[in-house]
């Protein structure tokens, strides 16, 4: 396995070993102990499954401290643009993001560390989505980040008119407006 890491310490993406054969392929999703050794230090409680269709957009989604998840994300099927932001108060990149293509073809996964919000936009006919958490699901805990905040200035590659949003998501404050309290330990 392969780990790259990006322009915010902690955010990884990892390409995994695939073993392809006249029958399709094969790869290790999760191995504790090699991800380990890679520094992706979680002990994962949950994992997650969405399905969604194409210009579908979910998110920009955390839970606050001490609820706060880490996330091992990977696509089964279809392609997205995934994102993270960093609101790690204290990190020199707060407010920055990262967006990564994730597919079925290119088998990435994004190692998304406590501390960011998260989403993604749907690129293929439909996708399937899932991620493990390092923390379980908490809704009173459960908070966001309008997508569309001038801010931020994510490109999701979908017209924001066009995009197909939930009606809590639509809701959501921006950044300034939003609370989060993540203190970022180096
Ligand atoms: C996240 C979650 C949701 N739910 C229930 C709550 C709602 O009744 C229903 C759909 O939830 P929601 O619309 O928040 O689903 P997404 O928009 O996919 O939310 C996710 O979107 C972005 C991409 C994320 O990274 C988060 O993990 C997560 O917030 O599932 C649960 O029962 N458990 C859970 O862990």
């Amino acid at each position: 396995m392969q780990i790259l890491q990006t322009k915010i310490p902690g955010l990884v993406i990892i390409e995994p070993d695939v073993f392809a054969d006249q029958r399709g392929y094969f790869f290790e999703s999760f191995n504790e102990d090699k991800y380990k050794k890679q520094g992706i230090i979680s002990k994962f409680v949950q994992d997650n499954v969405s399905s969604s269709v194409r210009g579908v957009i979910r998110g920009l989604h955390y839970q606050l401290a001490p609820f706060s998840q880490a996330k091992l994300i990977q696509v089964l099927k279809g392609k997205v643009l995934d994102v993270a932001v960093d609101l790690r108060q204290g990190s020199p990149s707060f407010g920055e993001h990262i967006s990564i293509e994730l597919s079925d073809e290119n088998h990435r996964q994004f190692f998304v560390p406590r501390g960011f919000a998260h989403g993604f936009s749907v690129l293929s006919d439909e996708v399937l989505f899932s991620y493990k958490c390092d923390n379980l699901y908490s809704k009173e805990a459960e908070r966001g980040i309008n997508f569309n905040d001038p801010f931020l200035g994510i490109d999701w590659q979908i017209s924001p008119h066009e995009a197909i949003i939930s009606g809590k998501d639509q809701a959501l404050p921006s950044l300034q407006e939003a609370e989060h309290n993540f203190i970022f330990r180096n």
